[in-house]
């Protein structure tokens, strides 16, 4: 049985002169829960919005993405949102904290829709497992990019979802940091057990992964921007 089973998946964006690309076009996909998987691709090849389409952020204009049994292209955008909130932990690549609250009201308030609900003595924990324990009430504005990067990794695993979705979650970290955080998302996928989709360049994190699909192979009308 798997959580995310995908088909005929089609997303195309108007340019600014009014042409029509097809950025994705994915004939099946398919992740079983409690599984690790990375992706790499090329910048522009589709990966992000290959993520949005699976969280509901992005509605497909063709095709099947079925989460755990749920029919996303059949929800509103607002049921869409729930099914998100509940479910999935994302991890943004530009983070998207909320820039009034401090560190730790962002990871709260990512638990509201959870199953768990709200659980401060995890929130605070899982802060301290990404190194943050003396910036819970800083804001997103007073912390380093690398520190905002780790309260989005605390964000997306202290509400427990069902599925972790991590745009180059370590882009943003030196290598010492990279390694930790990585290490720890892994960890609490597996402790919780989580499946997780996993996008990024670096080797040495790609490397951790029992499984890495090559996103070209998987959407071969990507059409890269840089190599
Ligand atoms: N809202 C949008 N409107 C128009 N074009 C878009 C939109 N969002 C993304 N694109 C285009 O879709 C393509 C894929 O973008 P996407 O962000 O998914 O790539 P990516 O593989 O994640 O890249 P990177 O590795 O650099 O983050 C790009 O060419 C981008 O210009």
């Amino acid at each position: 049985m798997s959580l995310l089973t995908i088909s005929g998946l089609q997303k195309s964006f108007a340019g600014p002169a009014g042409d029509t690309t097809r950025i994705i076009d994915i004939d099946t996909f398919e992740l079983a829960p409690e599984t690790h998987l990375a992706l790499r691709g090329r910048s522009g090849s589709g990966k992000t919005t290959f993520l949005h389409l699976i969280a509901g952020i992005l509605p497909a204009d063709a095709g099947s993405i079925c989460f755990d049994g749920i029919e996303l292209s059949q929800l509103s955008e607002a049921r869409r949102d729930r099914v998100r909130a509940t479910n999935i932990g994302y991890i943004f690549q530009t983070f998207n904290l909320l820039q009034g609250y401090t560190a730790l009201e962002n990871v709260l308030l990512g638990m509201a829709f959870s199953p768990g609900g709200i659980d401060r003595k995890r929130a605070v924990a899982m802060l301290d497992r990404v190194g943050l324990s003396d910036r819970l009430s800083h804001r997103p504005r007073e912390l380093s990019t690398g520190q905002q990067q780790r309260v989005a990794v605390a964000r997306a695993l202290a509400k427990r979802p069902r599925l972790v979705l991590a745009d180059e979650p370590t882009g943003n970290l030196d290598r010492r940091n990279a390694d930790n955080t990585l290490s720890l998302i892994r960890e609490v996928c597996t402790e919780d057990p989580t499946a997780l989709l996993l996008v990024s360049h670096d080797d040495a994190v790609l490397a951790e992964f029992p499984e890495v699909v090559d996103f070209s192979a998987l959407n071969p009308s990507a059409m890269p921007t840089q190599p």
